[in-house]
């Protein structure tokens, strides 16, 4: 029955003259209680397994930093408390697109790559190594610069051998610097990068260093103080 379907989050009564077939991204569909009335319902194409994620990313207040709008949210800050609901569904949701099959190691660079990466350890059962802002020294040790939109600084990565298939996760793509100087990092060590995937994308920043591939969870845009999903 439609009205049950779990894509219907919640199903929104449309105009009757818009029976359109399809609406930007969201599809309308005719019910079939009301066929008479032509009662029209908007079928959300949010994967229902990230809805916990996305209620709690549509709540994120957005502050100035340093002329940046900043949204602060546990998946990009740990701040507010992240639900383990939501760190649920992000392995949950990154383990339905990224096959994990054939990968050796997950990779994800501090401070807030860390809590995806491993949630997604967890939940996949595959090891997990940080890229640090601090050198070991260790002889096989790759240092690279990162510059981000709101700062920047060295990252040292470890633990990576040469031939290891490597599935990189990260909190936010904003101007992707991070996982460019992180992809940088990983081509020296001679690894595979098998996926790059991130919880969150912001579609209202140009990504100019990026020159790989991305997966995310959920694209989103900052717009008058507020955080929107791109359906
Ligand atoms: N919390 C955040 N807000 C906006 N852009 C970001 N890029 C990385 N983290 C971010």
């Amino acid at each position: 029955m439609l009205s049950q379907c779990p894509l219907l989050n919640p199903p929104v009564p449309l105009e009757c003259g818009s029976h359109a077939g399809t609406t930007n991204a969201s599809t309308v569909l005719e019910s079939p209680e009301q066929p008479c009335t032509r009662a029209l319902y908007r079928l959300s194409s949010m994967d229902p397994t990230l809805e916990p994620l996305a209620r709690s990313v549509r709540e994120a207040p957005v502050v100035d930093r340093e002329g940046y709008e900043y949204f602060v949210h546990g998946v990009s800050d740990g701040v507010p408390p992240i639900e383990p609901a939501v760190l649920e569904a992000i392995a949950d949701g990154i383990r339905q697109r990224v096959d994990l099959a054939d990968v050796d190691t997950l990779v994800a660079p501090e401070a807030m790559g860390i809590h995806h990466g491993t949630a997604l350890s967890l939940a996949s059962g595959l090891p997990l190594a940080v890229v640090r802002k601090r050198s070991y020294g260790f002889p096989d040790e790759v240092a690279v610069h990162q510059e981000t939109s709101y700062g920047e600084s060295d990252l040292f990565l470890n633990g990576v051998d040469s031939g290891d298939r490597v599935v990189l996760v990260d909190d936010v793509l904003s101007s992707g610097g991070t996982i460019e100087a992180v992809c940088e990092a990983l081509e020296a060590a001679e690894a595979e990068i098998a996926d790059v995937v991130v919880v969150l994308r912001r579609v209202d920043i140009p990504h100019e260093d990026l020159t790989r591939e991305v997966t995310s969870l959920l694209d989103i845009r900052v717009r008058d103080g507020a955080v929107e999903i791109v359906e």
